[in-house]
């Protein structure tokens, strides 16, 4: 209960936050709008009554009554209407960039990668609209509520059994919400199932796996697979909705009978004197309007729950948010320098909610200034140690450190702000091209001399060249831009890990996968002589790469083999070794010769 209440707190905030003015509007001018129908139906029953009673001034006053009312209750809902958009448009704007904070901020990558995560993160994603129906929500309820109140006073001064009345207003509620809470358990039950079945649909649709569909004619087996997942995801929604129609017919039954009941009641109180016709017409006009707030209230009360559900999931992110924050107690600048390296002291690591150890025992000294590459198949862990490194993930015993410091004890995105990267799944920023590379170092996003510099050590300037507009070209399709072969979009990302000037790490991640053996040879060969050149900074550089014409010229090569260093030592140790690596190396020059 108490994290629901602090999910609504949370949520109602956007609201307030983003249009303070219109939040307050929406709720007072519901509170108006919900009390002036009962009090225009009052009005009308003493008109009636004055008339019956051939009290002209009385009658006057209540059409005055009337005639103001309505004028008031028509403006009202216009100022209402406009503080409902401004506060809609304007929290779902906010919403969005708080999630964009908290998912971009997030001192890990857990949320991206681990399964269990992924499902709140995508339900987050999809459901992100609700974070800015709160105040909406909110109010709609507070409105219908002041109507039930409004209302309940009135019939209870014509007679307190109508009273009854509210009471089956009361079922309604507790209908819908019964109703709702069928749908919301016949959607959790099937989730991954929509999960999947969207997943289907997107690699159905999506341009990136139309090749290999009709390559290898997948597209009806996806359709099968697709029928096959939505079957179950079909029969327990409708189960459900099957179910909520047959209460919500039960309650509309009820709720007709008790309108006829009530009428009937309240003539019969007036054929016996014990009523006016005023109270009949009083009594007619409010039961009516009893069952429109008892219906507002399931709808705004079932968007509230709705919404509730997803403030309930924002407060499950906020708080991962939290939880992985890696804030040193007594953090310590990083140093301008490396002196002795970067280590990587007896490390072990599970990716979270995992037990299969990815890193055992690893212990890895890369000197300061060199050039190491990092060489082992393919789930070896290579990966996983350029993220450690990086600060993505913290080990679950031993330790990273930089000239003996563990990493933790900076702040990391200071420590961050010092790595420069290149990754494999590299992102495809479809910005000008001189903001995807010049992203790499936001001080200088606007400065082209920087950004050429970079696009030339990453051998990417024949990339600019051939753009229409040079580095202001707009790239991407989606924005009438120019589209990119993988390998131009490679070279713009290497050139963008290339953009910062003082970083300690540079990692190069299998980032040329997409790039000939040869251009990769020279890129790496480059690299290493840039490296090499600024080794005063004790800059350490780590190459993963299968390539092993490229990795030899490494001052340092390590292979990997399940989580531990199987061997270390120059090309040439190794190959006097004759290990493993010596094995691959032939196996590769062979295949090349
Ligand atoms: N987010 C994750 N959650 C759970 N396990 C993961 C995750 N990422 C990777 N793994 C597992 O960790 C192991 C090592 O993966 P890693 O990506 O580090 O290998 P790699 O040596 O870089 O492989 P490759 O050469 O194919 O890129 C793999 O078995 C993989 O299944």
């Amino acid at each position: 209960m108490s994290e629901s209440f602090e999910a609504f707190r949370r949520t109602i905030g956007f609201g307030f936050k983003a249009a303070p003015l219109q939040a307050t509007g929406q709720l007072l001018t519901g509170v108006v709008m919900a009390a002036g129908p009962p009090i225009l139906v009052w009005a009308g029953k003493v008109f009636v009554d004055a008339v019956s009673a051939q009290d002209l001034e009385t009658g006057l006053w209540a059409v005055a009554l009337l005639a103001v009312g309505v004028g008031v209750l028509m403006l009202n809902v216009f100022i209402y209407c406009n503080c409902v958009f401004a506060v809609l448009e304007r929290t779902r704007a906010l919403a969005d960039r708080k999630l964009m904070e908290t998912f971009g901020g997030a001192d890990s990558l857990a949320h991206h990668e681990h399964p269990e995560y992924l499902d709140q993160v995508h339900r987050i994603r999809e459901e992100r609209d609700g974070l800015g129906q709160m105040t909406n929500a909110t109010a709609g309820i507070v409105r219908s509520l002041s109507t039930l109140v409004a209302v309940s006073v009135l019939l209870a001064q014509v007679h307190p059994a109508l009273l009854a009345l509210a009471a089956l207003g009361g079922v309604s509620v507790f209908v819908g919400r019964k109703t709702r809470d069928l749908q919301v358990a016949a959607q959790e039950e099937t989730s991954e199932a929509e999960r999947l079945r969207r997943d289907l649909f997107e690699l159905g649709t999506n341009g990136s796996s139309g090749k290999e569909l009709r390559v290898f004619g997948l597209t009806d087996e996806l359709v099968r697979l697709h029928h096959k997942a939505s079957d179950p995801v079909v029969a327990v929604r409708h189960r459900a909705d099957w179910k909520g129609a047959v209460l919500q017919s039960l309650d509309a039954l009820l709720s007709a009978a008790g309108y006829v009941g009530a009428v009937v009641f309240v003539i019969s109180l007036a054929l016996n004197g014990r009523a006016t016709p005023g109270d009949v017409v009083l009594a007619v006009g409010l039961a009516a309007n009893l069952g429109w707030a008892a219906r507002t209230m399931v709808s705004y009360g079932t968007n509230f729950l709705r919404t509730l559900r997803v403030a309930r999931r924002f407060l499950w992110l906020e708080r991962y948010a939290v939880r992985v924050a890696r804030t040193p107690e007594n953090p310590l600048s990083v140093p301008a320098s490396v002196q002795d390296g970067i280590e990587l002291r007896d490390v072990t690591f599970a990716y979270p909610e995992t037990d299969r150890l990815i890193l055992d025992r690893l212990s890895l000294q890369l000197p300061a200034g060199s050039v190491v590459a990092l060489v082992g198949e393919n789930g070896a862990g290579k990966t996983t140690l350029v993220k450690l490194l990086s600060g993505f993930y913290v080990p679950d015993s031993g330790s990273v450190l930089v000239d003996g410091t563990p990493i933790e004890r900076f702040p990391l995105a200071e420590w961050q702000s010092r790595v420069s990267a290149t990754f494999q799944d590299h992102a495809a920023f479809e910005f000008v091209a001189r903001e995807t590379v010049g992203v790499g170092d936001l001080r200088r996003l606007s400065d082209e001399g920087a950004v050429r510099t970079a696009l030339d050590r990453a051998g990417a300037t024949s990339v600019i060249d051939v753009l229409p507009d040079g580095l202001e070209s707009q790239l991407g399709t989606q924005w009438d831009g120019v589209d990119l072969s993988g390998g131009q979009w490679q070279k713009l990302a290497l050139g963008r890990g290339l953009m910062r000037q003082d970083p300690l790490l540079v990692v190069f991640d299998e980032p040329t996968a997409a790039l000939d053996p040869q251009t990769e040879h020279a890129l790496f060969t480059r690299f290493a002589e840039a490296a090499r050149d600024s080794r005063s900074r004790g800059t350490v550089t780590l190459l993963v790469s299968h390539r092993f014409s490229t990795v030899r010229m490494a001052d340092l090569i390590v292979v990997l083999d399940s989580g531990s260093v199987l061997e270390l030592g120059s090309h040439a140790e190794l190959m006097a070794h004759g290990g493993l690596y010596a094995e691959l190396y032939g196996l590769q020059s062979r295949a090349y010769q």
